[in-house]
């Protein structure tokens, strides 16, 4: 396959899309209990194929035949967290990417280290929503609450900063914008709609749509994370204008369907995705 050149722009952003689907990668999901159906029906909409695998005994196989791992820790245990750390390794020795979702992060002491502890294991993007970055970061007052943030994405964004430096990834902070940063350049993305903050797993989903763009322009991690933003927001903003009613469940069959449907020209007029710094 041919590299791409992304630029941050919507023309790049439906490049890269159909370049995802030439690859259709199997991305390896180790997830929670709530988001396996909707983060397994996103991937598949969007042209890539899921697999949901969490056995310890299991996982760093599955990461051999894996184009991407996706390591989310919204129903973690310790079994699960241990199996997290063995297929987070597995995939850096193999140079596989590799994308963390620090699902609940500041809620519990046992959540945060795990989250940390994962976040050691060197993946190549970490998505989470303000509250959960700022908490990943050490911030006092991240204010998660349970699994769903209460601050607002420009709020993480020097802590999303701080932990793109510190460990050497990108970091990706969700809200009414998203920011995308190396700790140095930011990206910002435009689409999307607070009613997805209204289905359970849609940023989990979000996150393993992620990790499917990453393996198609491995070498420009930050841009395509901004191309995957940008990719499912605009599903939902173009769901929500088609959907027979302006509800979370009618905009999470439309979100779906539109990841199926949606087409070059809603792509290239649509994608709102920015160079902030
Ligand atoms: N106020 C908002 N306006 C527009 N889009 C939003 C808003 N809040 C969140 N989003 C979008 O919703 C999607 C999910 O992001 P969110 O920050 O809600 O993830 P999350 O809290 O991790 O979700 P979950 O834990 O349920 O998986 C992203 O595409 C994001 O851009
Ligand atoms: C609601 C919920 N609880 C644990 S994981 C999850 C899915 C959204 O993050
Ligand atoms: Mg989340």
């Amino acid at each position: 396959m041919p590299t791409i050149d992304l630029k941050p722009s919507a023309e790049s952003c439906w490049e890269l899309w159909q370049a995802v689907r030439a690859k259709r990668p199997l991305v390896h999901c180790i997830t929670n209990f709530v988001s396996m159906d909707i983060m397994a029906n996103v991937l598949l909409a969007a042209g890539c194929s899921p697999a949901m695998a969490h056995s310890l005994d299991e996982v760093e196989a599955f990461v051999g035949i894996s184009s991407a791992l996706l390591v989310n820790m919204g129903t973690l245990s310790p079994e699960w967290v241990a199996a997290k750390k063995l297929a987070a390794r597995r995939a850096v020795e193999l140079g596989k990417p590799w994308v963390l979702d620090p699902v609940g992060c500041g809620a519990t002491p046992v959540r945060t280290a795990s989250c940390l502890q994962l976040l050691d294991c060197r993946p190549t993007v970490v998505r989470g929503n303000a509250s959960e970055i700022l908490a990943l970061a050490g911030a006092a007052g991240s204010g998660v609450r349970g699994v769903d943030s209460t601050a607002a994405s420009r709020d993480a964004l020097e802590a999303a900063k701080q932990l793109a430096v510190a460990h050497k990834c990108i970091v990706a902070v969700s809200g009414e914008v998203d920011y995308v940063t190396d700790g140095t350049a930011v990206v910002g993305v435009r689409n999307g709609h607070e009613l997805l903050t209204l289905i359970t797993a849609a940023g989990c989903s979000l996150t393993a749509l992620i990790a499917a763009f990453v393996t198609a322009a491995p070498q420009q991690p930050l841009l395509a994370t901004a191309h995957a933003l940008a990719v499912f927001g605009l599903a939902a903003e173009e769901g929500l204008r088609l959907a027979p009613r302006p509800g979370p469940g009618s905009l999470r069959v439309a979100l779906l369907d539109m990841l199926h449907l949606m087409d070059q020209a809603t792509v290239k007029a649509g994608a709102r995705i920015e160079v902030m710094a």
